[in-house]
């Protein structure tokens, strides 16, 4: 212990003669340069190097701080002891973050970096258009020299894409719409948008799970392929047509498919928008990683198939086949190209989803809702536009199983066998949409057993009733075509 005192006494000895040498060799103007040489020539011999990322750049705010400082707050990365807590204006979650002064280790394609948050206090402002914040914050990365190549090429852009997830994620998504008939909010926006906070989820979507794990994956395939739409020259957009009887979950799937990717929704209204060009500044309105949906495409516009009504050398596209909310538009020397005519066309539409304006944004995800798929016009369904077509169907067993979860809190081993298996043979003919049953579910939720064994007499009942309905239908085609053969 004493030989220990007395080391320390001579080190701090020396420290103080190379103090007194600095003082006496330097003047005091010629110290602060030769401390920062000193400074370079450590840096120089030392391993790393370091990057600051202050939060203020000049007068303007640093994007990279607020991306390190949302990256750092991922759950994931965190391993300090000390972390701050924050929950922003709008966002629907806590964040994270790295309290002042503290460091943290992370790791990136078999490299460790360090991050430390460095707050100091800002001198005193004179006068700024804009005064500054009375601390002044920064994040110093420290990583090897060796390392420096990779962490500028990729890690930094990685923070950024990660630190955009978490951003869209924590905040609160939006459901717009255009229902103004057209016109514009005070900033001249055409959308109007409230929270979106739809249940729906592809947990608690009745369907077949093969099904349903195919459609997740397309959509996980889609919002992690920027680079491969770059590659290919494609637009980063898809297309989903969903159809089907109504009543069986079109519309759950869309929220399903917004909160899957925390997308926001656009809540197409065709019937309100009068002429091409106002479809245009629509989807100019829009923002990338949104869902735009048109419901009810065969409603709200008469689209029939273009190769059956135009026979003559005239480019159909031309053609005044659009109805708009229940009134005939007129072709009123719309050239089809978003001109500024008085109507929609059909290629209006088809350049909204599929033209040069269609890429105004990116990763955004179209989807189309009918009951009548057989209304719509073939140009319309090509892959490029409507890249999956999505048979939403009558509620078939697996999609059974999942509504008893959901609804009665039920486990498939809980429910007599033998009921199941009734239930198995009769329920596809009895042709029931997954909203009909959800409907018999919750009015008889409190008695489950009673629930099941109604539903399966409900089942039953509709079976009989579509087989007579069924059997009275074929003689009746078979008359009509003995009659036909008489003639
Ligand atoms: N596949 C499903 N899974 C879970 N719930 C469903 C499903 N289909 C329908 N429902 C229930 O029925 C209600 C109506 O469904 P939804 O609005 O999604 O049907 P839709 O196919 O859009 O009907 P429409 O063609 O009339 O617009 C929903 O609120 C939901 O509770
Ligand atoms: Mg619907």
């Amino acid at each position: 212990m004493k030989e220990y005192w007395s080391s320390l006494a001579s080190l701090l000895g020396v420290l103080a003669f190379c103090q007194s040498l600095l003082h006496t060799i330097f003047p005091p103007e010629l110290r602060f340069a030769a401390l920062k040489l000193f400074h370079k020539l450590s840096h120089c011999f030392s391993s790393y190097v370091y990057f600051d990322i202050t939060e203020i750049d000049g007068v303007n705010t640093n994007e990279l701080y607020n991306a390190v400082q949302l990256y750092l707050s991922s759950s994931v990365s965190i391993s300090g002891n000390r972390l701050s807590l924050t929950r922003a204006v709008n966002s629907s979650a806590i964040t994270f973050g790295l309290a002042n002064n503290d460091c943290i280790l992370d790791f990136f394609d078999g490299v460790t970096v360090q991050w430390e948050h460095i707050v100091t206090q800002r001198q005193a402002q004179g006068y700024l258009w804009r005064p500054l914040p009375e601390e002044k914050r920064g994040f110093t990365l420290r990583i090897k020299k060796k390392d420096k190549p990779l962490i500028l090429d990729s890690y930094l852009d990685y923070i950024m894409g990660r630190a955009d997830e978490i951003r869209r994620k924590n905040q609160e998504r939006l459901l717009y719409t255009n229902s103004r008939g057209g016109s514009l909010d005070s900033r001249g926006n055409p959308w109007e948008s409230v929270p979106f906070k739809h249940p729906s989820t592809f947990d608690t979507l009745a369907m077949d799970p093969l099904k349903k794990q195919q459609i997740m994956e397309d959509l996980r395939d889609f919002a992690n392929s920027q680079s491969f739409y770059q590659q290919t020259g494609r637009a980063w957009k898809r297309g989903y047509l969903l159809y089907g009887p109504p009543g069986t979950g079109k519309s759950s799937m869309i929220a399903a498919m917004a909160n899957f990717l925390g997308y926001d929704v656009y809540d197409l209204e065709l019937t309100e928008v009068h002429t091409n060009s106002e479809l245009r500044k629509l989807l100019m309105k829009t923002t990338s990683k949104s869902i735009l949906v048109i419901e009810d495409i065969d409603c709200s516009i008469s689209f029939t198939d273009r190769k059956k009504k135009n026979s003559g050398t005239r480019n159909h596209y031309d053609f005044p086949d659009i109805r708009c909310g229940g009134r005939y538009s007129s072709l009123s020397g719309d050239d089809g190209r978003g001109g500024g005519g008085g109507s929609i066309t059909l290629s209006g539409l088809l350049n909204f989803t599929d033209g040069l304006w269609s890429c105004c944004g990116s990763e955004r995800i179209f989807v189309f809702t009918t009951n009548h798929i057989e209304k719509l016009d073939p140009a319309l369904l090509r892959s490029g536009r409507m890249d999956m077509h999505i048979f939403m169907n009558f509620c078939s067993y697996p999609a059974l199983k999942i509504l008893l979860k959901n609804y009665l809190n039920y486990e498939e081993n809980e429910i007599d066998d033998t009921l199941l298996q009734e239930i198995k043979e009769v329920i596809d003919k009895a042709k029931m949409t997954p909203a009909d049953v959800s409907e018999f579910l919750i009015k008889n939720r409190r008695y489950k057993n009673r629930a099941v064994a109604e539903l399966l007499e409900t089942l039953k009942s509709r079976a009989e009733k579509n087989e007579k309905n069924g059997g009275l239908r074929k003689k009746e085609m078979g008359l009509e075509e003995e009659e036909e053969e008489e003639e």
